[in-house]
């Protein structure tokens, strides 16, 4: 998913396809989620501190139909020592198909290293847990 940063938040265009279909046509449950996540991730990026999803809250308030253009809008709401609290909305033209909200926890990159794959160079230069 293609993310752009604008003005302290990350926007990102999605069209789901066959491939995230859970009721005939339209998009599963589980698919908005991830969605919702990942782009909460690249918030993470704007505010350059890794982190992981805690706890991952979604309102789905619409149907969400496949081949359908979405626009994603996440941001980051406040922080609290390590926790980061999020919340985004995912829309179908002029209507909020699926709101989210989640709380993210700063950890160190040990964090990510230990699943033996490299992380990305430039995280290294990022703060971890111990960032305020
Ligand atoms: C390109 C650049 C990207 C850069 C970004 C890199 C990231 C990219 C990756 C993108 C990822 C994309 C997204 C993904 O896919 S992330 C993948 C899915 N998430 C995970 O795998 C996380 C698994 N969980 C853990 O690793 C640990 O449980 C964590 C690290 C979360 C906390 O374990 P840790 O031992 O470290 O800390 P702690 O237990 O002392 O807790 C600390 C504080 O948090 C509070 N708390 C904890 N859990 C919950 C909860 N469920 N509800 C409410 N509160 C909770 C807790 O009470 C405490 O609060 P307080 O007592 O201090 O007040």
């Amino acid at each position: 998913m293609q993310m752009q940063a604008v003005d302290g938040e990350v926007h990102a265009d999605l069209t789901l396809d066959g491939r995230m279909e859970g009721a005939p046509g339209l998009a599963h449950g589980g698919a908005i989620a991830a969605a919702l996540d990942d782009l909460f991730g690249g918030v993470l990026v704007l505010l350059e501190t890794p982190a992981v999803t805690a706890r991952l809250n979604v309102e789905y308030r619409l149907p969400v139909p496949l081949h359908t253009p979405l626009h994603l809008v996440a941001r980051c709401t406040a922080t609290e020592g390590r926790k980061l609290h999020m919340a985004g909305t995912m829309s179908a033209g002029e209507a909020i198909v699926a709101e989210a909200s989640a709380m993210f926890v700063r950890v160190e990159i040990a964090h990510f290293e230990a699943s033996g794959v490299p992380v990305p160079d430039a995280w290294r230069s990022w703060g971890g847990a111990a960032r305020g």
